[in-house]
């Protein structure tokens, strides 16, 4: 058996305020969880927004689960957590999760079935304004979620937490992992990488390094992916 790939690009050009924000970008994304590492402004959310097919590319081609990115095939196929949060505070936890399960034209059920994959069932009720910085994480997280989507893109979904709550969330996108979606997740926290199955290492729109973490540290001869990272782009790595 050999699935489509989550994600193929090819040539990918994205134009952004005049400026070539990436410019001939190729890159395969599988199963399991990949992370997309790079610093502030190297293009990530781009990137995300063109798998997710709502960002305008200016030459190149994203097929995602085997079809254009952004086609309406895809629409309840891919989970996408943009980084401001698109949750309603006003709304209690499952009223939005049923607001957007009926926007999917999903069953209420789609609704609790997010709610319980994110371990958020006793709190449903619960008005989203009154939530810990981790909770809502984890509602936007079952929003994305909603009818099971093949393929989870999460921009930064752990930005502005603590630690203990960034491993949980990890651990979270590990499980969601194992039921066989791709998931997709970004973040400028070097710390972060050795949490990926796979690591893209983004700079400057382009990819520097694709790979498990361990290969990406072996190829540099280094023991972190942050001196692997100042290795590539100070380009004295042992590869
Ligand atoms: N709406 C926009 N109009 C013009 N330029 C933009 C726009 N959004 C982003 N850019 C530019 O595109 C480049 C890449 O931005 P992008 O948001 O993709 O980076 P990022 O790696 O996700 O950064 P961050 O981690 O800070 O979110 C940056 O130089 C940014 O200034």
């Amino acid at each position: 058996m050999s699935p489509v790939s989550a994600v193929e690009i090819a040539g990918l050009r994205v134009v952004r305020g005049g400026t070539a924000v990436i410019d001939g970008l190729d890159l395969t994304i599988g199963a399991g969880v990949t992370g997309l590492l790079g610093p502030s402004g190297c293009g990530k959310s781009t990137l995300l927004r063109s798998i997710a097919g709502v960002q305008r590319v200016a030459a190149g081609t994203v097929t995602v689960l085997g079809e254009p990115a952004g086609s309406a095939a895809l629409r309840d196929r891919v989970g996408y957590q943009t980084q401001s949060s698109s949750v309603y505070d006003d709304l209690a936890v499952l009223e939005n999760l049923r607001f957007f399960a009926r926007v999917l034209g999903l069953p209420p059920a789609a609704a609790e079935a997010a709610l319980a994959s994110v371990d958020l069932t006793g709190q449903g009720g619960v008005v989203v304004g009154r939530l810990s910085g981790g909770q809502r994480s984890r509602v936007g997280l079952a929003v994305a979620l909603l009818g099971s989507p093949a393929l989870l893109v999460l921009d930064e979904p752990t930005v502005g937490l603590d630690p203990v709550l960034r491993r949980d969330l990890w651990a979270l996108f590990h499980r969601v992992a194992d039921t066989g979606t791709a998931v997709l997740v970004s973040s400028h926290v070097m710390d972060e990488a050795e949490r990926c199955d796979t690591l893209l290492l983004m700079r400057e729109g382009r990819i520097i390094a694709d790979g498990a973490p361990g290969e990406i540290k072996a190829a540099q001869g280094v023991a972190d992916i942050e001196s692997a990272f100042l290795a590539l782009v100070e380009g004295r790595g042992i590869a």
